[in-house]
């Protein structure tokens, strides 16, 4: 049980060195809060609120997978090398994908409920 706690808090500090050091990983946190706030504020279904989690949890798990692999590629191939550009590359092009998904996702959650909005007012 206490391994497994343990485990927990190693998970917590990825997450907490990830904040604190990747610029990338923190727009991202902002964009999951004002994904938050914008569907609490357009009163949104249960099953967007779980199309929301689903993407945030998504470009949070890809940027995150992102970042460990670039550490690791500078750990292994510090100097150039054509096969460590590749994996990098790979990783953000995992990245782009989810966000871009999760930017579909909330246009065609949000965007008919914003224009409902204007044209009422
Ligand atoms: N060791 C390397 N060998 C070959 N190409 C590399 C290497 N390191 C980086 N690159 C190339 O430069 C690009 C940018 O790499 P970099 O490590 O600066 O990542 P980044 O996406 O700018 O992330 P961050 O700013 O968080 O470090 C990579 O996608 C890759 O094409």
């Amino acid at each position: 049980m206490k391994k497994f706690i343990r485990g927990f808090g190693y998970a917590f500090s990825g997450l907490a060195h990830a904040a604190k050091t990747q610029l990338n990983f923190r727009v991202h946190l902002v964009a999951a809060l004002i994904s938050v706030y914008t569907g609490y504020a357009l009163h949104i279904a249960a099953n967007e609120w779980l199309w929301i989690g689903f993407c945030i949890a998504l470009v949070l798990m890809a940027e995150l997978l992102n970042t460990a692999l670039e550490f690791l590629t500078d750990l292994v191939s510090p100097e150039y090398n054509k096969m460590a550009g590749h994996v990098k590359d790979m990783g953000a092009a995992a990245v782009v994908i989810a966000a871009l998904f999760a930017l579909v996702a909330g246009a065609v959650i949000f965007l008919p409920k914003i224009l409902l909005l204007i044209h009422a007012a």
